[in-house]
């Protein structure tokens, strides 16, 4: 029997309706800790919305959102203890690598010192120590996207959300930043949700661990186990 308390992310018959347009309808799964789970599915299918949701970003017409056994669905994204790294990274273009990365630590009541060692921890994770000077605009595809996994995994969130993070780069970029990303999340043992409509993507990152979540976000369609 499943033990509730490895539950990180609880999704509960959510659905998220605008006007006529059903996004999401009564969706419900469990993420357990340490998994990584991939949303896959063609465009428009609501892997998006339903990332969303769980950021906190977009409010549910109904069903609940529990993160690490508390109820969030009304709650803002930045009481969720999740991190979160968009398609377009959404970096601050005027901070350096360091000051993006140190950000979120702003608003936590460390001392100076500890997120000053977090961010030098961070920056020797992604690899991006030289370049922790750099503003966005100096820095290649591949290494804004490092900038933005290290800026949401700084503040050690309970859930790491990855939406598309690669759609930006090419392809053989992609090959690579996959498996840079993956060795990253087994380091920091992090719970994630990652969104993808490409099913190489998916395969790769998730390997043995592959929860597939195919075709309209719905209870009931979707199919749920390891491959
Ligand atoms: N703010 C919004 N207002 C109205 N409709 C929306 C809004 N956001 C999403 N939708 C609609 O909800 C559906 C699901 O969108 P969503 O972005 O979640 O899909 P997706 O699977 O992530 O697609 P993609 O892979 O193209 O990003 C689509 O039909 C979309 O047009």
């Amino acid at each position: 029997m499943k033990n509730n308390k490895d539950v990180v992310v609880s999704l509960q018959g959510v659905s998220k309706r605008y006007g006529d347009v059903t996004a999401v309808e009564t969706l419900s799964l469990d993420v357990r800790r340490g998994e990584l789970l991939c949303l896959l599915g063609p465009s428009g299918c609501g892997k998006t919305t339903t990332l969303r949701m769980v950021a906190g970003f977009v409010e549910p017409s109904e069903g609940a959102v529990v993160i690490d056994g508390r109820d969030m669905t009304r709650e803002p994204p930045y009481r969720r203890d999740t991190g979160m790294v968009f398609q377009n990274y959404a970096l601050f273009p005027h901070m350096t690598t360091a000051q993006n990365i140190a950000f979120g630590l702003e608003n936590l009541k460390w001392p100076k010192a500890d997120r000053e060692k977090r961010v030098q921890e961070m920056l020797t994770l992604v690899e991006l120590a030289h370049l922790s000077d750099r503003l966005p605009a100096q820095l290649s595809g591949g290494q804004q996207q490092r900038v933005a996994l290290a800026r949401a995994l700084a503040m050690r969130p309970a859930v790491l959300l990855l939406d598309e993070p690669f759609s930006n780069l090419d392809a053989q970029l992609r090959v690579r930043m996959r498996e840079e990303l993956r060795d990253v999340i087994r380091k920091v043992e992090i719970t994630t949700i990652f969104v993808t409509h490409d099913q190489e993507e998916a395969l790769m990152l998730s390997g043995s661990h592959l929860r597939h979540e195919q075709g309209k976000a719905r209870a009931g369609r979707h199919t749920s186990g390891h491959l």
